[in-house]
């Protein structure tokens, strides 16, 4: 069904209106007072005419808050690309007029000064949250157009340019994500442009960041921080309904476009390099004016012979945009000062023409084979779900089928150490999965290397420089106890030691073979318990501790509690399985005793019967020796007393195995809420505020301690800021996934290096750089 594009006009403050911009009683109308001097080149208009002109649109908000502005201008575009219809939100207008400030927000303000991306993205994330009959899958990209060049924000090298290309298509199941396949819907893509998976709404705000960090930016008289560039910033979603057996999915897309500003050159006195950007901005924008113009002459199939969509490539890729398959909203920025009160014209003129177009939104669904792989794949994510689900109800310990997280290897690594320490019995070691017992012995496999590496390394150095090294270590850490390659007692063998504090199994690939560097031991288990690698691990153990400690004490403690009391029960198991074996011993010495007499006597009668007496042919069972000794009459006493006590403690072993296994089981359980909780809360954006107490605290730079502050104060103020305020960490730590890694951004700071870097660090535009693009 057609629907007319929706159009709201944003002011930003300004003290000097003046009465040349009066909104009208109906709150959707506007008068703007033009001197008959400041009219508009080109209007056909001369002095002696009206000098107000009057505009409506949609709604007309002056100095709303971006709560109000995301609530009434892109919330509903929102709601609808989650029931699958492509949806466009735009911001236009001159430069300095608010556009960036009101897609993007001002990220380095207060969290509420978020603009519509990040608003729109939690949104998403938390209405498909909500609606759980649906399964959705979110990609995002990030798109920017400089100086006509599209550069992909997301894909590994920024600088590439030519590796983009905008392709026109219609129904062609080759390219399934967003397309509306059977409805002979047109569309455009633009084919090679990295689309990145979010698992989170962090993950996909951190893109965000990620790109708006690569962004080309300027200074100039309007604006501290011009946009050299219009960007698309993408959010592709599938869904399907849960349970669903069908291949039929729904796809939509939301494109958040950030327009670079029109801007009288006169005003901002640009020159060289921003002079020639501002000379394409404003081609560009007039390509965008008269494509709007005669798609609202001519309609959707626009037979205008002099202007193409295809004449630039914003709007060749706005096309579907402003008259194809999707609803669109477009936020004309103005700024209302009397001295810019033709550009205000000129926004409200292009405004008010986009307001008649007309576009023909369909609820995109979509058949395709790759759909379906996916579709499979989703299906063994289910199976090991049922798994785990069979296991519960069996009464088997959750056992995890799929990989196996940062969290669960530290705990396995904090097992093994105690193992190796002693302070834990081989049984304890969980071995529910083949997954989990290669990880065991990955682990012992390291150690062991890292062990023989040392010992072979103090061989090689002779016996007097291995006592000497020894004696400093031991002068050193005030204990070599336990150090590898030390002798035992009888200098016959070796210690095999612990492996170094920092230790960490590397993966399984070749190079992990490599033997592990030496450090002075503490003890295994403690090397176990600090065995992370990466700024994120450092940060999800130290995470994992003050969860432990400050967030979920009571349930720490309960699982600690329930840990204990297995320990305790399997030393009784234990203690129970040495009276057994005590008393089994006790009856077989006995038994052999008796043997022994029967055999002594069956042979002393043998001998009298060679003497003349009668010889029987077999000798006589033990019951059946007629006279025994006092001896032999103990014996069987102790025997029948310690028969009784075999039986009852064979009957308390099999008690206690049972009460052992489903403590076990109990824990195992238990264990597992407890850690998926915590992965639950860690996802949401929890455990920054224990990052300070980490002891790497010293490794923070000063960034990541003004985060952690910012963050407490932010979550206190609103609990839902969490991911907001994890993606801006994950892009400050340069984390590979998602965004760019540290070495990356480096080289995305050279590429804008003419310019300033909007949401980066700040580079003064020098008017004198004329030096092209470092592209
Ligand atoms: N509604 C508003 N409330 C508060 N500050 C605003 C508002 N609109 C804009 N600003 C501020 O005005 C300045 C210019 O805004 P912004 O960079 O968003 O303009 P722009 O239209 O994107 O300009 P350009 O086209 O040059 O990139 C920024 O410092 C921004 O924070």
């Amino acid at each position: 069904m057609a629907s007319a594009v929706k159009v709201y006009l944003r002011t930003r403050p300004t003290d000097n209106v003046q009465g040349s911009f009066t909104l009208q009683p109906d709150g959707k109308s506007v008068a703007i007072q033009v001197k008959k001097t400041d009219k508009p080149r080109g209007t056909g208009h001369i002095n002696n005419t009206a000098d107000t002109i009057k505009f409506r649109f949609d709604d007309i908000l002056l100095d709303a808050s971006q709560e109000t502005i995301f609530g009434t201008c892109a919330a509903d575009v929102c709601d609808n690309v989650l029931t699958g219809y492509n949806g466009t939100i735009f911001a236009y207008g001159q430069t300095g007029a608010g556009k960036t400030y009101t897609m993007s927000g001002d990220v380095s303000a207060a969290y509420n000064q978020r603009g519509i991306v990040p608003r729109a993205i939690h949104h998403l994330f938390h209405e498909s949250e909500l609606r759980g009959d649906k399964e959705i899958e979110v990609r995002v990209s990030h798109l920017e157009i400089y100086n006509d060049v599209m550069y992909d924000l997301l894909a590994d090298d920024v600088t590439q340019a030519d590796n983009l290309q905008i392709v026109d298509r219609i129904d062609d199941p080759r390219f399934p994500e967003t397309f509306a396949a059977g409805t002979g819907a047109r569309e455009t893509v633009i084919k090679g442009l990295t689309k990145k998976y979010c698992a989170n709404e962090a993950e996909a705000l951190a893109y965000f960041f990620a790109g708006e960090a690569n962004r080309a930016t300027a200074s100039h008289i309007l604006n501290k921080t011009s946009s050299r560039s219009h960007c698309i910033f993408t959010v592709y979603l599938e869904s399907r309904g849960v349970g669903d057996s069908s291949e039929k999915t729904t796809v939509a897309k939301l494109n958040l476009v950030d327009l670079a500003g029109s801007e009288r050159v006169k005003k901002t006195s640009v020159s060289g390099q921003q002079l020639k950007e501002a000379n394409f901005i404003n081609r560009s924008l007039t390509f965008l004016e008269q494509t709007v113009n005669a798609l609202a002459r001519f309609g959707q199939d626009n037979v205008d012979p002099h202007v193409s969509a295809r004449q630039s490539k914003l709007t060749h890729i706005l096309r579907d945009s402003l008259g194809g398959n999707c609803r669109t909203t477009l936020i004309a920025c103005l700024w209302p000062d009397v001295e810019h009160a033709d550009e205000t014209v000129s926004t409200c003129r292009f405004a008010s023409r986009v307001m008649t177009l007309q576009t023909k939104a369909v609820v995109n669904e979509s058949k395709d084979p790759r759909v379906i792989i996916r579709k499979h794949e989703r299906q063994i994510r289910e199976l090991k779900q049922e798994l785990a689900m069979h296991d519960t109800f069996a009464g088997k310990a959750p056992v995890n089928y799929g990989e196996m997280g940062e969290v669960e290897r530290q705990e396995l690594r904090q097992q093994v150490g105690m193992f190796l320490d002693g302070d834990m019995p081989v049984d304890d070691l969980p071995c529910e999965s083949l997954k989990q017992v290669r990880e065991i012995f990955r682990i012992l496999k390291h150690s062991y290397r890292g062990a023989k590496t040392e010992l072979e390394d103090a061989l090689a150095k002779g016996p007097a420089d291995t006592a000497v090294a020894a004696g400093a270590d031991a002068a050193e850490e005030g204990d070599a106890e336990g150090e590898v390659g030390d002798m035992d007692a009888e200098g016959s063998t070796f210690n095999v030691g612990v492996a170094p504090p920092d230790f960490v199994p590397p993966p399984e690939t070749p190079a992990a073979t490599a033997p592990l560097p030496s450090a002075g031991a503490t003890g295994a288990a403690e090397t176990m318990r600090v065995g992370f690698k990466g700024t994120d691990a450092k940060a999800k153990a130290a995470a994992y501790e003050g969860y432990k400690a400050k967030v979920a004490p009571e349930k720490a403690g309960e699982l600690a509690g329930m840990l204990a009391d297995l320990r305790a029960k399997k030393r009784e198991l234990r203690e129970a399985i040495a009276t057994c074996n005590a008393a089994k011993a006790e009856i077989d010495a006995v038994a052999k005793q008796l043997e022994e007499t029967r055999l002594a006597a069956a042979r002393g009668a043998e001998e009298g019967a060679e003497e003349g007496a009668e010889v029987p042919t077999k000798p006589p069972p033990p019951g059946d020796v007629d006279v025994i000794d006092q001896e032999t009459y103990d014996a069987m006493a102790r025997a029948k007393q310690r028969k009784g006590d075999y039986r009852r403690a064979f009957e308390e072993v099999k008690s206690l195995k049972t009460a052992v296994t489903e403590m076990s089981d109990e824990v195992q359980q238990f264990r597992a809420v407890f850690v998926n909780e915590f992965q639950a809360w860690y996802d949401k954006g929890g455990g920054a505020e224990f990052r300070l107490e980490d002891e790497e605290e010293d490794e923070l730079d000063y960034g990541e301690k003004f985060d952690h502050l910012e963050m407490q104060l932010h979550l206190r103020d609103d609990p839902e800021s969490g991911a907001y305020f994890q993606s801006k960490k994950l892009m400050r730590s340069g984390k590979t996934r998602p965004g760019v890694d540290k070495s990356a951004m480096s080289t995305m700071r050279m590429r804008v290096s003419g310019g300033t870097l909007k949401g980066g660090s700040k580079k003064e535009w020098d008017p004198r750089d004329t030096a092209p693009r470092p592209r």
